[in-house]
């Protein structure tokens, strides 16, 4: 683990918590994106070295309108930034932790990403992410690469 990425805040209305989070923390957000495969739309502020991702849902079977239906907007997970995704899911499944997903997927901001089910850590939905290289030798994330672990 090299240092926490980002925190994700569920947000009913991303307009709204954009303009409460500029005020909050002095700054506009540098980056706005959909995640479909998430069910997301995402906004990003940056925080000295970290990063607050807002969070809203796009469609109704999306965990963050799952999340703020059963406990309301506040903070839904952590991410951690790792240098060899595939190889910290290895390791954390030999830890005990439940996977999520048995393959790291596209995730917001350039990044691979995979989750640890909040059961296995106290309660707390942690994400795993890795920057995706764009050099020509960086490792392609087709599905097909991925062996199941
Ligand atoms: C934008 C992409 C990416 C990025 O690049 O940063 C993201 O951040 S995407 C963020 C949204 N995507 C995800 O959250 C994917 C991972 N989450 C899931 O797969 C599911 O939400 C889940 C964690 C497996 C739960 O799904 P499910 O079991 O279908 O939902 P329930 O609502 O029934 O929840 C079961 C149980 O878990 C509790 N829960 C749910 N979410 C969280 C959470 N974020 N933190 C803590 N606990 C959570 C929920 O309250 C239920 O508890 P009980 O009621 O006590 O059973
Ligand atoms: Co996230």
């Amino acid at each position: 683990m090299k240092n926490i990425e980002h925190i994700g805040i569920a947000v009913k209305d991303l307009e709204a918590a954009n303009e409460v989070y500029s005020k909050l923390l002095c700054t506009e957000s540098y980056k706005s994106e959909k995640v479909r495969s998430e069910g997301v739309e995402t906004s990003f502020f940056k925080v000295g070295l970290n990063k607050i991702e807002l969070l809203a849902a796009t469609s109704e079977d999306s965990p963050i309108a799952k999340f703020i239906e059963k406990r309301g907007e506040g903070i839904h997970h952590i991410a951690f930034e790792v240098e060899d995704i595939r190889a910290e899911m290895k390791r954390l499944k030999e830890e005990g932790f439940e996977l999520i997903s048995k393959r790291p997927k596209k995730g917001a901001d350039n990044k691979l990403v995979a989750f640890l089910h909040p059961k296995s850590a106290n309660g707390v939905l942690v994400e795993l992410c890795q920057e995706i290289l764009e050099d020509e030798n960086a490792i392609p994330i087709g599905d097909e690469v991925w062996e199941d672990l």
